[in-house]
């Protein structure tokens, strides 16, 4: 699709571009989200003429971990303890993964990638503290699946720990996307909201012509997405998620409880703010569920989905200056029907419907966005957007790793 293009002086970038040798054409995006569900990958052609940013996908395909490699994730995420030599092993097994799935996107294409743009999987994410007793207020965010590793094995220049200077400018480092939904889904005339639910929720809010009005532009993280559904369907249904909401809709939502947990911290938390599986745990469904009386399992993932649908409408009508005209969803809960039904229904009157209607691909939207950031950062162009991560400055996200 063709998009207009931040201009270099709107981004406060620099006025001289890098010489960094890469003329990249051909970018590999990849990242794993917090679903862990395996590794998006997305071959994507980016170019720039007359001012727009031109971004085409090639090939996208989702990598699945091995189940073992999975579990060993799921279980460090939630908290079990392993040693630092496990810990190098799994950060390695993931990079040889990442790799494996970049030559494998590559293959698809017809020339060789002139970059990749890897996000990792996030293994741990702290949000910066606002307690004066704290020792350092900096964030703290862990992706495994290094860079220098994934350079080496497939012979294409890398980016990746696109998190850190973020962290180090007192920002979130979450979420990131928001940079390519400005280039990318930005509107002339109308106020959209791009709805990411994959594991976590996460938005951006684009006001009518955000590239030139870009201090107006922010998001964060707004929900907890698919994690404690995909977690109750696999306790309760042996199945790792409700397919199209199937389960969900056979049941009735208890909406009193759902009132309830609209009042948790997290959310009535103003931006910027961003979350993980560390909030919402294997633990924080086990207290959720204890507080169902009555009711049978369907009834369980009404009120689950019930609650990721609202939680989203609550942050509009709580942090938007705006309520959106449309709302376009990516991620895997654009999958769910009656997820989308739900959605449709509280956050009347805006249109919702999928980044695909406007030919993105909602599926690789994220995959994409890391091609694009690596784009931007090979090209010494900012990467963050202070307004949604609450960073001091805007910095070049991500470090590249050349290989020889
Ligand atoms: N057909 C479907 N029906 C219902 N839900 C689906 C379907 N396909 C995918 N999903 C949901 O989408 C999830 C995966 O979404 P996605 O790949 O966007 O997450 P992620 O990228 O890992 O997360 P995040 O964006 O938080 O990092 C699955 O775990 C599942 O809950
Ligand atoms: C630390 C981390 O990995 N955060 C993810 C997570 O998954 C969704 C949401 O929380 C978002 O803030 C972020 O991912 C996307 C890719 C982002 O940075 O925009």
């Amino acid at each position: 699709m063709t998009n207009p293009v931040i201009c270099q002086r709107s981004l406060n970038s620099p006025e001289i571009r890098s010489d960094s040798g890469i003329n990249c054409k051909l970018v590999i995006g990849l990242i794993s989200g917090t679903s862990v569900d395996g590794i998006d990958a997305a071959l994507v052609e980016i170019s720039e003429r007359q001012g727009s940013l031109t971004t085409k996908l090639i090939a996208g395909h989702t990598y699945a971990y091995d189940n073992e490699l999975r579990e060993q994730i799921l279980a460090v995420c939630a908290g079990q303890p392993r040693s630092l030599p496990q810990l190098c092993e799994l950060d390695d097994r993931i990079a040889e993964s990442f790799a494996k799935a970049a030559l494998a996107i590559m293959a698809k294409g017809d020339r060789a990638a002139d970059l990749i743009g890897s996000h990792g999987q996030t293994l741990f994410h702290r949000p910066p503290s606002l307690s004066a007793s704290d020792q350092t207020s900096l964030g703290y965010s862990v992706q495994f699946g290094r860079g220098a590793v994934i350079a080496e094995l497939t012979g294409i220049p890398t980016v990746s720990d696109f998190r850190a200077a973020d962290i180090e400018a007192g920002g979130q480092a979450a979420p990131l996307v928001p940079m390519a939904d400005v280039l990318l889904l930005s509107h002339d005339t109308k106020y959209r909201v791009c709805q990411n639910i994959g594991g976590i929720s996460n938005l951006t809010y684009l006001p009518p012509q955000a590239i030139a009005h870009l201090d107006q532009v922010f998001g964060f993280d707004n929900g907890a997405g698919n994690v404690l559904i995909d977690m109750a369907a696999q306790q309760l249904f042996g199945v790792s998620f409700d397919r199209h909401g199937a389960l969900a809709r056979q049941g009735v939502a208890n909406l009193e409880l759902v009132q309830q947990w609209l009042r948790q911290d997290f959310l009535v938390a103003p931006p910027p703010k961003s979350t993980g599986r560390e909030l919402f745990s294997p633990e924080y469904l086990a207290a959720r569920l204890a507080e169902f009386t009555g009711g049978n399992n369907h009834d369980i993932l009404a009120t689950l989905t019930e609650f990721t649908a609202q939680a989203i409408a609550q942050s509009y009508h709580d942090f938007l200056p705006q309520f959106p005209d449309q709302v376009l969803i990516s991620g895997g809960g654009g999958r769910n029907q009656y997820l989308m039904e739900r959605l449709q229904d509280v956050l009347q009157p805006a249109i919702v419907m999928r980044t695909d209607d406007l030919g993105l691909d909602s599926d690789f939207k994220e995959a994409i966005a890391f091609a694009l950031l690596a784009y931007l950062r090979v090209n010494e162009r900012y990467g963050n957007l202070p307004n949604v991560t609450g960073a001091k400055r805007s910095v070049l996200l991500g470090q590249i790793y050349k290989s020889l």
